[in-house]
């Protein structure tokens, strides 16, 4: 038995997840984090005071405690400045990753510990084991449709070690079966869409809101303009949409291939293996974060670079301090800096690391 604060969301995977520790015997407490509340009137819905009531109704069914946890000034800081000086810097930063490790398994987490809990529960789709030398690992979640462990890949050891997560070893029909079996009011609610806390806003939208245009061409990969971009910070390599260039025709699409800051041009081509700039076979990690075996000493890696994306084997080369240089096998599709590449051992999640470079 031990003391676990669950994030409580307000949505049916973490009211599943503390509805099974509280089965299991633990003593729950459930924490809503505050985080972001759309006070700048970007548009789109933010429908966090639903949430918390949605939250605390669920802590009510469950008879268990419920806390609203302030960390907006902190959520400002370490997600919405990573965020905005990523786009600015020309990055394609992920705050879904940067969420886990910063907020929810960061302030979340030492706020839980200060307060005399062991564990921060969550409803991710991931499952923790603990290895034959005692430590704590994550494998893939059970459901593939919704495993989440890719967003968990910059988690250090010890914040996996105070990590729990019930609901990994389910399949989401299951998830809600258990939430109608304990009668929780969210069983039937919809799941929650778009980035990190920032509901149902646009990316775009909240860009915009924080950085401004900067009109240039596109041109394709032999210099002709195609058309015009509102700023080159907004669009990102191996986007098919919102470039606003039509497709000639069916399968001949174009996404974006490079981005010339000196000129502010945007370079868009076909979406095939033989463009240019789109695919690449090496790339540079930073920020290499192991869970358990120190991931810069290995030979091989399966490696990830983006969520819906499937593993692939590269060779791995140590550079200095925590970076390494990686040889894919096979080329992938738009490696781009700021992404988050993770890495596995089957289906165990070894880390992950922060894309420098490719090519
Ligand atoms: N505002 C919040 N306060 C506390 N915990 C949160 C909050 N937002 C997310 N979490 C925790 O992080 C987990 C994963 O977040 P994600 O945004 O991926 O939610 P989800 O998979 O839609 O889950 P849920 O159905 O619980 O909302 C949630 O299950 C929850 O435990």
């Amino acid at each position: 038995m031990s003391k676990v604060m669950v994030g409580l969301s307000g949505g049916v995977d973490s009211a599943v997840a503390a509805a099974l520790l509280v089965e299991e015997g633990h003593e729950v407490v459930g924490g809503y984090m505050k985080n972001w509340m759309n006070e700048e009137g970007i548009p789109g819905d933010c429908p966090w005071e639903q949430d918390i009531e949605d939250a605390h109704a669920v802590a009510r069914t469950l008879g268990i405690e419920f806390r609203v946890i302030d960390l907006i000034d902190q959520y400002k800081h370490k997600i919405v400045e990573y965020l905005v000086n990523g786009y600015e810097e020309g990055l394609t930063p992920n705050p879904d990753v940067w969420c886990n490790r910063e907020m929810k398994f960061g302030v979340f987490l030492d706020y839980a510990l200060s307060q005399g809990f062991e564990a921060v529960g969550t409803g991710h789709y991931a499952r923790r084991r603990v290895l034959p030398g005692g430590q704590a690992a994550i494998l893939r979640g059970a459901d593939p449709n919704k495993d989440q462990s890719y967003f968990l890949s910059l988690m250090t050891a010890f914040q996996v070690e105070h990590a729990r997560f019930p609901t990994g070893e389910m399949l989401k029909p299951e998830v809600r079966e258990v939430a109608r079996r304990f009668d929780l009011p969210v069983a039937e609610k919809k799941d929650s869409q778009g980035i990190c806390f920032l509901g149902q806003v646009k990316m775009s939208d909240f860009l915009s809101h924080y950085l401004e245009d900067k009109p240039g061409d596109i041109v394709d990969l032999g210099g002709r303009v195609m058309g015009q971009h509102r700023g080159l910070h907004f669009y990102t390599i191996g986007q098919r949409k919102g470039h606003g260039v039509a497709s000639p025709k069916e399968g001949m699409a174009y996404v974006v291939v490079g981005k010339r800051a000196a000129e502010n041009q945007l370079v868009i081509g076909w979406d095939r293996e033989d463009t240019e700039g789109l695919y690449s076979r090496e790339c540079v990690i930073g920020n290499v974060t192991s869970i358990n075996e120190d991931i810069t000493v290995l030979k091989r890696v399966e490696a990830q670079p983006r969520y819906r994306a499937k593993a692939e084997i590269a060779r791995v080369d140590k550079m200095e301090d925590d970076r390494i240089s990686l040889t894919f096998e096979k080329p992938q599709r738009a490696v781009v800096a700021g992404q988050i590449c993770a890495f596995y051992e089957g289906g165990r999640l070894l880390g992950g690391g922060v894309v420098e470079a490719a090519r």
